[in-house]
């Protein structure tokens, strides 16, 4: 199978590729990046990681022959053939962020250029028929939005990517109430950012229901809101949280190429809304059922007043920055 990495040559898509080629060692992976120069050092370094494993120190038993890792340039004449060998698209191209855009909100600063870059991609997409595609650029709602619209595919093939802020949740959860992360389930809907909207309706420890104070709901909101920022501003612009979203994101590919979810173990991602939850013109996160295509049922929760109106205010922050 092959997975098709737009923006491959930076932090996150080189991390998501990684993390594939490690999951998936008979994965093909292109990587698509205008920065040849470090896309191609990238895939000879990652093609060298998947020699380890021809010899002892390397995998025990082999299933598959290594995939290959190659490399191609989107803005001179990227032509179809990559995309048509694609069973798979993830999308992390993107305007790289400046140095006084560290902060909360610090992914708007990117919206105007990445709407541009997700209408030029779009265009190149539309060429050939629809593939399932993970956008993770940032503003992923926005930027899923505008490439859907470009594209013609149809909604069902897109979804943004927004699981950073669940594990963040997960792992916050996990120090409130003594469970382990994976034991956790709390979705988030709405935005992938400020108005993002914990479902706290749904939450759950070990299968057991969780409720907190609304005091302890804004504090765990604040934490989930602010610690990639925190990581952002430790590490640098061109350093944000790359493992939490490298190994999401590809094990959201690995869904899709193993012909999706369980219609009981939904996901949330952000998806063209058509009038669910009363909502259209606008894309944000719900809970999805997956197939090998992309999105193939959206479901509708009860929701309580407070989340219904998280979400109403995620749609109108959404709507109104794409003009
Ligand atoms: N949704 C999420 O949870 C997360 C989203 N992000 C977002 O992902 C995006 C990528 O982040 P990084 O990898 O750290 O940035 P980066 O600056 O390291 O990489 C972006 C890459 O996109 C490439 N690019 C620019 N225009 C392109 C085009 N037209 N076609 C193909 N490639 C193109 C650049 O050359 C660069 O290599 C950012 O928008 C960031 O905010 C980052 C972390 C989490
Ligand atoms: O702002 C960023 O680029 C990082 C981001 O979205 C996240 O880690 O959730």
């Amino acid at each position: 199978m092959n997975v098709l990495v737009v923006g491959g040559g930076g932090t996150i898509g080189i991390t998501t590729a990684y993390t594939l080629a490690v999951d998936r060692p008979g994965l093909d992976i292109t990587l698509a990046d205008p920065r040849t120069e470090v896309t191609d050092a990238h895939a000879t370094d990652l093609r060298h990681s998947q020699c380890h494993a021809s010899h002892a120190i390397g995998r025990p038993a082999f299933e598959d022959r290594p995939g290959t890792i190659s490399t191609v340039d989107p803005t001179d004449e990227p032509g179809q053939a990559a995309l048509e060998a694609a069973d798979a698209v993830v999308v992390t191209a993107s305007e790289p962020r400046s140095m006084d855009n560290l902060k909360r909100g610090g992914r708007l600063a990117v919206l105007e250029r990445n709407l541009e870059i997700a209408a030029d991609l779009g265009e190149w997409f539309g060429a050939s028929g629809p593939t399932p595609t993970v956008v993770v650029a940032n503003p992923s709602d926005r930027v899923t939005h505008r490439l859907w619209e470009a594209s013609g595919w149809p909604r069902s093939s897109f979804v943004g990517y927004s699981l950073s802020e669940t594990a963040r949740l997960a792992d916050e959860l996990a120090r409130r109430t003594d469970a382990a992360p994976d034991e956790i389930y709390c979705p988030i809907l709405g935005e992938h950012g400020e108005h993002m909207v914990p479902v706290f309706s749904r939450a759950t420890a070990a299968g057991e229901a969780l409720s907190f104070s609304s005091g302890e709901r804004q504090a765990i909101l604040d934490y989930v809101r602010q610690v990639p920022y925190d990581v952002i501003d430790k590490r640098g612009a061109d350093d944000s949280s790359r493992w939490v979203t490298g190994r999401g994101a590809a094990l959201l590919v690995s869904r899709l190429l193993a012909g999706g979810t369980d219609r009981n173990d939904p996901v949330c991602l952000a998806t063209p809304l058509d009038g669910e939850y009363g909502l259209e013109d606008v894309t944000l996160s719900v809970p999805v059922v997956l197939d090998s295509d992309g999105v193939a049922e959206i479901l509708e929760w009860e929701l309580t007043d407070e989340e219904r109106r998280g979400l109403e205010d995620a749609a109108d922050a959404i709507r109104s920055s794409l003009g």
